[in-house]
């Protein structure tokens, strides 16, 4: 069986069972389980913290898992591992951080200082990047208190929101210190076999078209032949757009992949050149 690492708990768990599902896997467990096994699709999960999975991936006991790319950086592991996919949910940023009205007001000044978090190794390597050192206070979370506590003079921490930072009266510093999100990884090292590596791609793919189905809709509209060429570079769809033959002389059908974030804009322009009847439709799985 494949070995699936999946976040079983924090803000990765929901949306990562609920892709996983979504691409017809099976997840179900007994009360407290920490392990499920979808006979179906010979894959076996295994629930785990995002940072455990982040330090385990590539060392042998997991096939491939679901975890954040700045828990991989702060472990270390981004040598052992390959990213296979980006699935675009848990994005975070991790900033350097300091009160409102502190005294400290730039990356340099925290030379010397105490700065908590709960990735050291990633605060130590970026503060190296600007030339100096800091003195890591590690907290495993809530490390937005560790100012007011007096316990450090800077945070270095996630920020999704900006509303933690706020309600602890602190304030960002510079650019951020990596960008996140979750990603599928497996381990870089040896083939897994035929099996497993079969498995592997199946997952990939799997979870490609659910991301995809999620991303894009499918529009559809008639539009007159004096039009065509103008819309269909409205709509390039994702390789070619399907164009259709209508009973009404001098006019076409016409389908294409659209990016979801795109579709009003999409439609302003189609209507502006002429098209009509213009559809949209959701789609529930693909594969592109
Ligand atoms: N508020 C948030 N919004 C989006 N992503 C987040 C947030 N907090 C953490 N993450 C991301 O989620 C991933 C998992 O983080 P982590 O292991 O700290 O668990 P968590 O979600 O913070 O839960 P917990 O702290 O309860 O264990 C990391 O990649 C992190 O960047
Ligand atoms: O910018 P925001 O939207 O406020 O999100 C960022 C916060 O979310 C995470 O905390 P989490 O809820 O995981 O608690 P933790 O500090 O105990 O890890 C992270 O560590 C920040 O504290
Ligand atoms: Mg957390």
């Amino acid at each position: 069986m494949l070995r699936v690492a999946v976040p079983n708990k924090g803000s990765l768990h929901g949306p990562t069972t609920q892709l996983l599902e979504e691409a017809g896997y099976r997840l179900h467990r007994e009360h407290r389980a920490l392990f499920a096994e979808d006979r179906g699709n010979n894959v076996r999960f295994i629930f785990w913290r995002a940072s455990d999975i982040a330090r385990n991936v590539g060392a042998g006991v997991l096939d491939v898992g679901i975890t954040g790319q700045d828990l991989l950086a702060g472990a270390g592991t981004a040598e052992s591992t390959t990213e296979l996919l980006r699935l675009g949910f848990g994005s975070s940023r991790f900033y350097f951080a300091v009160a409102n009205d502190g005294p400290i007001t730039s990356v340099p000044e925290l030379d010397g200082k105490r700065v908590a978090t709960s990735f050291p190794k990633l605060a130590e390597q970026a503060a190296a990047r600007h030339g100096i050192r800091i003195e890591p206070v590690e907290l495993d979370g809530a490390v937005e208190t560790a100012v007011e506590l007096g316990l450090a003079d800077a945070i270095a921490d996630v920020v999704e929101t900006g509303s933690s930072l706020r309600a602890a009266g602190l304030t960002t510093l510079g650019e951020p210190i990596l960008r996140s999100q979750a990603v599928l990884v497996r381990g870089a090292g040896a083939s897994l076999g035929e099996e497993r590596e079969h498995a592997v791609e199946v997952l990939g793919q799997r979870l490609r078209g659910v991301l995809d189905a999620r991303s894009y809709v499918v529009m559809d509209y008639n539009c007159p032949d004096s039009a065509l060429e103008t819309a269909t570079a409205i709509t390039p769809g994702k390789e070619s757009p399907t164009i259709s033959s209508l009973t009404e002389p001098g006019w076409v059908a016409v389908r294409a992949m659209v990016p979801r974030a795109d579709v009003q804009d999409v439609m302003d322009k189609l209507a502006e050149v002429g098209a009509t009847e213009i559809l949209v439709t959701r789609l529930e799985a693909c594969r592109l």
